[in-house]
Parts: C-alpha cells; structure tokens; sequence
C-alpha cells in the first residue's frame, strides 16, 4: 500500500513530466526515499526536451550508427495505384493547365451573400481584389455608408497582412529546436535485410516466424542489431554497451531479445560463475518502468523460446500468463475482477517459491521489485516508514526528530542471486534513469556489479546530468553486457551517458523523434460546450465511419479508443460521464484497484495477441490478421468496453492491439515526449491509426493549441 501512498504523494507534488514518471512509478517500494528530490522548474526541460544530438563527444571511443531511411512505399516501384494515379493527375496539371492559385478563406470572402449597392460584400470583395490605394474614394456622405467602407479598408489591410505574413520567407527553423535531427547523422547501407539463420538459431527463428508475420523483414534497428548484437564476443571481459534508440511501435523489444536469448542459449552449457546460495539465478535481467510492461516482455520473451526451452520469470506475480487469451473480452475481464476482488487480500504480489532451486535464465521486472527480491522483502521498509513519519510530520508543521520508528520489520530470505547475471536490458532507458527511478535502477545494476565481483560504489544524490561539471564524473563500466532502449532520447539521458557511458554505441533508426509513419494526426475543435459530449460524439463518429467501412474486413465490427488524459479526476469524470451515455469502458490510474492483482487481465481485449502481429515493412495488413470470432456482446460497445481512458501510465512501451486505431489526446500534451509515446500506441508495426488532438483552435485562447499542432508537425515523419 504504500507504494500507492508515495505514488500519489509524488502525484500531488508533480509538475510537467514529474506527473509522468509519478503516475508510472508503481513498484512495490522505493529505494531512497529520504534523498533530496530534484524538483523545481530548473529540474524539468532536460527531462522534457528531445536532444539535439546523438553524437557521443569528440574525445571518446563511443559510436553512433543510424540505420538508412527505409524507401516509403509510394516512392518505390510498388506504389500503389492511388499514388501513382495521384502523381499521373499532378504531371498533367503540370502540363496543360497553369496552376490554379491556392484557395485561401481571404480568395472569396463573404461568398453567395448578396451586397447592396455600394454595400458591405461588394467592398469587401473589392477590398481582396484591389490594393488598399486602388479602393474608390468615399463618395457618399451617407455614415453607414461610411461605416461599410471603413470596415472594409481594415478588412482589405488584414487581408495584406497576412498575405504579406504568408509570403515572407521563413528561417527553416524547426519549431520543436532541440529535436534530434537523424538527416545529418551518420547512416550505414550494409544493414541484414532478412533474419536469417545463422545468425539466428534456428529454434529462434521458428519461434520468430510464429510470432510475426511470413514477410516480416527485420525493421531498421532489429537490422542494426543483427548487425552488432550477434558478433562473437572478442575476449571474456569485453562487455558490450549499446543504445538503442528507434520510434514508438518498431520492435525494439525482438531487437534486444533476440541477442539476449541467442546468447542464453549458446552459453546454456557453459561452465557458469558460482551462484550465490539463492532460489534463482538469473543469467539475463530485463528491467521495465511499470508492472504491466514487464509482464508484456516477460510473455513476449516466452513466446520467444517456446523451441529452445529457455526459462523465462516474471517478477511482477510469476506463472501468470500476461498476454490475455484470444477468446477473453474486456467485459469478461471487468467480471474476472470484480470476483477477484474480494479473494485477493494483499495489494502486493509475491513470486510464490517454496525455497527450492528453481532454474531461471531471464527475468523480468520493475527495479523495485527486483531490488526486493534480491535484498529480501521488507528490506527499505524502515526506510520508508521514516519517511511517511517526516511526510506527516511536515503536513503537521511539527519538527521531524529522526528516531526508532516503533515497530520493528522483518526483512525476508533474499530469492534472487545476482552473480550470474550476463545482460542487463534497460527497457525505456529515458525513465529508467529518470530522477525518480534513477537511484533504484543504479542501486540495482551496482549490486550486480558487487555479486559479479567488480565493486561500482552507489552514490544515492547523484546528480546524473550535471549542467557544467568541472570535474567530469567517472564513467561506469558494468561487468556485464548492457542494453539501454528507448524511443525518445531528453538532454538529460544524453548528458548521464555522455558523462557515465562515454564508450556506448549508440544504435539509431532514422524515424527516431517522429510518428510512425502510419500514424495520421487529426485536431478536433471544443464545440465550448461540454468537453465530455465533444469526446463522446467523436467516439461515435469512429464507429460510425467503422460500421461503413468495416474493421480489418468485418462489417460491423467496431474498433476501440485509447483515451489519454492528464489527471487522474478527469480519467474518473470522464469514464462516469461515458457509462450514463451508455458506453462502456476501463479507467485505469496509478491507484486503480485492479493494477494490484498481478496480472495484466485488466488490459484483456485492449492489449496485442499473437495472431494480431502485422508487417512492419508495409505489407497489407488486413490479409495478415486473423480475425477471431467474436460473439454479437463482444462486439457491442454498450457491454463490452470499446474504450480504455488512462493517464500516461499506459503509455510507455506497451504493445497494444491493432483494434485501437485511435489515440485521444483529450488534454494538452505536457511536452513532446509525453505527447510521442501517447501518440505511438497506436500505428504500431506498420499498422494503420490516428491520433485525435483536441483542444481550442481558434480564437482567443487557441495560442497553446496552435502551438502544439506546430510542434506535431514537426514530429510526422
Ligand atoms: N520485423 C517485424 N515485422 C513485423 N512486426 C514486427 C517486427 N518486429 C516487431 N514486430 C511487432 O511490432 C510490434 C511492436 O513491437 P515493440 O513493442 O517491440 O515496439 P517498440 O519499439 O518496443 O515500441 P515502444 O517504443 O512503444 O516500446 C509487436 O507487436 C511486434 O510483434
């Protein structure tokens, strides 16, 4: 329980993108909460702005590669036939007609209204015709005539201002400023275009030919990791460092477990490191920000191995498959919970073990959680009880005095050995070495250090990105491979590995920083009534123009919503607001009951399934899916829900299925890097979606609006 409580302590004390990583933060315990927190307005553009840069500095031996831009389908020879009809039209507008000039609102003002004689129309149409000196003289002394004529003087100046706006010639600034700027990075040509085998196992690539569809062709960071990943070690000692860097939905996840458990299964007869005398002994470690992602990745990895029988663990309740089954509706999930409920008397899940050895190769979790596995359960939670009595004792305004606390805590036998841990996966790597995670992610990798021998000293108030340190900070080399991965880099990630992991390769795609390519953006105007009805009539024009068009070939067949809000209350307002207007949903917060149970069936019917995994390379999708059967309730928004509303706990790295084909972005993005992952839950793997911004675009108060359409802009690929 008390993770929520400090969750949603952070949550009051959060600004910008301290409500991010506050709302993701839902590990069962924290590591330090006594430190200093780096709060503040000086804190947060590191975190919150995209690096300009990838480059590792001058005087280091770290690299940058970026994979070459991928040819878009209507540039290359399959284009298809819209394009190409497109492009015949445009060649013989070319040719024959001279080009029409672009309309603008100002080209016919005051259309279709008939002007009096000398009216107001006639001089407003004059008015965007004729320059300003041409305009006729006043020649009726009439003063409404007067009038007309003055309003038209002002309207012909408005309309040569913004013309004259419109005309001058613009820096070619990119709005955003610090975006990372992939054309002016290095690219390679010579990148594996197919996973082949070798150097794929050939019990992977059965697995991998399962999982994806039979044209998959490997998406340009998985080509950069066949390229480097799987190079023979060159001695003992020498453990790689990467970054992988690539846009939201482009299978980072295989790109970083293919390596791994190729690895695992090469080195499954080694002779290992000497175990500490622990229940599990993991050789691979992968770390994730929220429990729901870690037991995604844990059932992607497992369906991954299924042929070379490696032993995959989640840390986050193990044994429970994570990935829902395909016949489980939402609805079935909401009734799954609410029985449930009453069974489950503890808000924290254990890996249950009986203290017998139990063979694992990878595991999967939260820092926290790992923390506490390998430390022992209870192990800070003195910790933290100091730190609820400082909290209450500030909220009472009474002085702290640091003492005993009055009950005594037991720390558990530790489960987890850490000595024979090989690789290191950290998973959205941005918050991971966020400043919320940063001391528990640490803490972790340097206990592993420490179990493999290498002592790597903690320091908890570290500040990873010193704005001008005069004495550079040492840089860290793990005794073991380390793979970062993200989809969005902020100075802050640059400055920690510039300074901390100088020698890293850094591994980029060229889409980095942008939507998907499949992505469409769409804004929606507030009507200025209620914002709620604005959302429910749009939600209703989805599934109208689905009910004509038909859903991955089914007529009728209606997709579902991903509704992403800023807070908490306005995820409860809304949600209520929709189930009276008879459309049923899941609202999921940080604090929502059903995230406690251990299990990701909370996202049943909103997460991918297996048969659902499409080509990233562009294939037709729609001839890919397998469309399950779907009973007439499932299929019925009233009783089943068709839309999940949540804040950005849920946006961070989850796979959700290609049925969500639209994102709602219904209050305005924080920063851009809030805004990518949102955004990038759909579109995933090449498939077809949209994110729908609204917000007031026109008019007084619009400028936050105008402002955020400018920087999406920016970010479409
Ligand atoms: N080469 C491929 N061809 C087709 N589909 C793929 C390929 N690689 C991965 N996928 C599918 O793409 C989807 C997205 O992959 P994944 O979750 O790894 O993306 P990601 O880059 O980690 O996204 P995020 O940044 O949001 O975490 C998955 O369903 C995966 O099965």
């Amino acid at each position: 329980m008390a993770s929520f409580m400090s969750c949603s302590l952070r949550t009051s004390t959060s600004i910008t993108e301290r409500y991010l990583v506050a709302s993701i933060h839902t590990s069962s315990s924290r590591s330090s909460p006594s430190r200093p927190r780096k709060s503040g307005p000086s804190a947060a553009p590191s975190r919150t702005k995209l690096v300009k840069d990838l480059k590792p500095k001058p005087e280091s031996s770290g690299k940058l590669e970026v994979a070459p831009k991928p040819v878009r389908e209507d540039e290359g020879p399959s284009a298809n036939k819209k394009s190409r009809r497109r492009s015949r039209s445009s060649k013989s507008d070319e040719a024959d007609i001279p080009p029409r000039p672009a309309f603008t609102r100002d080209s016919i003002p005051h259309a279709g209204i008939a002007p009096a004689r000398e009216g107001l129309g006639r001089l407003l149409r004059k008015s965007s015709t004729e320059t300003l000196k041409d305009m006729p003289p006043i020649s009726t002394p009439s003063p409404a005539l007067n009038l007309k004529h003055w309003a038209a003087r002002a309207h012909a100046e408005r309309t040569q201002r913004r013309v004259a706006e419109r005309r001058r010639p613009r820096p070619a600034v990119n709005p955003l400023g610090d975006e990372f700027n992939a054309s002016k990075l290095e690219s390679t040509d010579q990148l594996p275009d197919r996973f082949t085998s070798p150097p794929l196992l050939e019990g992977l690539l059965t697995c991998l030919r399962e999982t994806l569809p039979p044209d998959a062709k490997p998406t340009p960071i998985q080509a950069l990791s066949l390229k480097h990943l799987f190079k023979p070690k060159v001695s003992d000692n020498a453990w790689r460092q990467y970054l992988l860097a690539s846009e939201t939905g482009s299978g980072k996840s295989m790109a970083y477990l293919l390596p791994v458990l190729q690895d695992l299964k090469n080195s499954d007869n080694d002779q290992r490191p000497p175990a500490q005398k622990r229940s599990m002994n993991p050789r691979a470690l992968i770390l994730a920000p929220t429990h729901e992602l870690s037991r995604q990745l844990a059932s992607f990895a497992k369906s991954l191995v299924h042929v070379s029988k490696l032993r995959v663990l989640c840390a986050s309740r193990a044994n429970l498959p994570s990935a829902p089954s395909k016949s489980t509706t939402a609805s079935k999930m909401v009734t799954a919970f609410n029985d449930m409920g009453e069974r489950e008397e503890s808000p924290e899940f254990r890996v249950r073990h009986s203290g017998r050895p139990r063979p694992v190769d990878l595991l999967v979790g939260t820092p926290n959680k790992v923390l506490e596995m390998t430390r022992g359960r209870g192990w800070n939670w003195e910790e933290r009880a100091k730190e609820k009595m400082e909290r209450e004792a500030q909220e009472q305004g009474r002085d702290f005095v640091d003492e005993k606390t009055k009950r005594s805590f037991w720390t558990a036998e530790p489960e987890v050995g850490l000595a024979g841990i090989e690789w290191v996966v950290v998973d959205e790597a941005d918050v991971l070495f966020d400043p919320d995670f940063q001391e528990s992610t640490r803490m972790l990798l340097s206990d592993i250090a420490l179990a493999r021998g290498h002592s790597i000293p903690f320091e908890p108030n570290t500040d990873l990105a010193p704005a001008n340190p005069e004495t550079p900070p040492t840089p860290v080399k793990y005794p073991f491979n380390l793979l970062l991965t993200t989809a969005t880099i902020p100075s802050s990630l640059a400055s920690y590995l510039d300074n901390y992991h100088p020698d890293l390769t850094r591994l980029a795609s060229p889409n980095l920083h942008h939507l998907p390519r499949s992505l469409k953006t769409e804004y929606v105007n507030w009507t200025g009534g209620n914002r709620n009805s604005d959302i429910e009539s749009r939600i209703r024009r989805v599934w109208a123009e689905d009910s004509l068009r038909g859903t991955d070939g089914q007529i009728g067949l209606l997709s579902k919503v991903l509704v992403f809000c800023n807070r908490r209350s306005k995820v409860e307002d809304l949600a209520a607001f929709l189930e009276e207007k008879n459309i049923k949903n899941v609202a999921l917060t940080g604090t929502a009951d059903s995230r406690k149970r251990g299990s990701n069936h909370h996202l049943d019917g909103f997460l991918r399934t297996k048969t659902k995994a499409l080509s990233v390379s562009g294939a037709d999708s729609s001839t890919l899916s397998v469309v399950p059967k779907l009973s007439a309730e499932s299929k019925d928004p009233k009783k089943t829900p068709h839309v999940m509303i949540t804040t950005s706990l849920l946006s961070r790295g989850l796979d959700f299925s290609p049925d969500i084909k639209h994102v709602f972005i219904v209050d305005e993005p924080r920063n851009m890097i809030d805004f990518l992952h949102r955004a990038g839950r759909s579109g995933r793997a090449g498939e077809k979606g949209k994110v729908v911004i609204f917000g007031k675009m026109s008019g007084r108060g619009s400028a936050l609006a105008k402002d955020v359409k400018t920087k999406v802009r920016a970010l479409r690929a």
